[in-house]
């Protein structure tokens, strides 16, 4: 007779743990980055230096959505040319004089200040799909003398990065800490990794109104469904109605990018001269692999009084 007191039970054996995500935090000082990876083989990277998104992969790990270019700096000595940098508190040039971020250099200086890393959370939905939440700071503390000089406002940023199986979500949380009001500007500049430019599109933008920064910042309409890319675009489309925007590649969808809460949206591509003339834009050709798509709040300015939050951001899928 079997003795089945002293036979191990699969059923009554307590059950090991499914394995959670991963989290490691590698290199030091500005180039520190914070590694997640799912049980599925997906990840993301995020340099505490801009909390730059420097890698996502999804499909099990396999294929890297972002485009960063070969010269980029990862150390912490300039933003970096590729993935996902942020814009804050101002988008391109700021205004010349008369604007509390006229002193800031392009784009502000989030993509040039290192973060905090805040922590992460993990979650796991009703389909048993794991996703995990890394915060990173940015607070007046935390910024260069230069950034705090030029821009001497108190403010905390919260940067939430959220990897799922199948798409990566970022989000800002934007809290005026200060007495007084400020304006800002935001946007995500997401640099997608694609495999020919000439073969891609971007829909979901029919009918929007942009300022072309290309042809002397005049204002057009959004005549076809489709954004195809044949030369350097630099197009800022304002106030848009719907919330995603599609990248086509060789007729099928290749990205979905949908908007919370910020109603713009910046197709670039820089072409052969504006890629050559980048000293940190490698390899050469790399324009014909990458495009971005860049969602934001930069159409005129966002205001926020004394103790005010502004949130917005982006959920991105890849449709591989
Ligand atoms: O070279 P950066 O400062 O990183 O800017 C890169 C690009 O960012 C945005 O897409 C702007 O619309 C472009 O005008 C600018 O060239």
């Amino acid at each position: 007779m079997v003795d089945r007191a002293n036979r191990p039970s699969a059923l009554n054996a307590p059950s090991a743990a499914a394995p959670g995500p991963q989290v490691e935090i590698t290199g030091s000082g500005a180039a520190s980055k914070v590694t997640a990876t799912l049980p599925s083989g997906e990840s993301v990277q995020v340099l505490l230096y801009g909390a730059t998104v420097i890698s996502w992969k999804s499909n099990g790990g396999k294929t890297e959505n972002l485009w960063v270019s070969e010269k980029a700096a990862l150390d912490g000595t300039k933003a970096v040319r590729g993935g996902v940098p942020v814009v804050f508190p101002v988008f391109g040039p700021p205004p010349k004089s008369g604007h509390a971020t006229s002193a800031l250099p392009q784009h502000g200086f989030a993509r040039n200040s290192r973060w905090e890393y805040l922590g992460k959370s993990t979650s796991e939905d009703a389909l048993d799909s794991t996703s995990v939440k890394l915060d990173f700071g940015l607070y007046t503390t935390g910024l260069s003398e230069d950034a705090h000089k030029a821009w001497p406002l108190d403010f905390g940023l919260v940067y939430s990065v959220t990897l799922a199986k199948d798409s990566l979500q970022t989000v800002v949380n934007v809290r005026n800490e200060g007495e007084q009001s400020f304006e800002f500007q935001f946007l995500l500049h997401t640099y997608f990794r694609i495999n020919d430019i000439t073969k891609t599109q971007v829909n979901g933008l029919l009918g929007v109104q942009y300022i072309d920064k290309v042809l002397n910042a005049s204002t057009h309409d959004q005549k076809d469904a489709s954004v195809a890319i044949t030369g350097e675009v630099d197009r800022v489309y304002k106030s848009i109605p719907q919330d995603t925007t599609t990248i086509v590649e060789g007729g099928s969808p290749r990205f979905d990018v949908v908007r919370d809460n910020l109603q713009d949206t910046v197709v670039w591509n820089p072409w052969i001269e504006k890629a050559a003339s980048m000293g940190d834009f490698s390899p050469d050709d790399g324009y014909k692999n990458m495009i971005c798509v860049e969602v934001g709040a930069v159409n005129g300015w966002q205001k926020l009084e004394k103790g005010e939050v502004f949130e917005g951001g982006q959920t991105i899928k890849s449709l591989l």
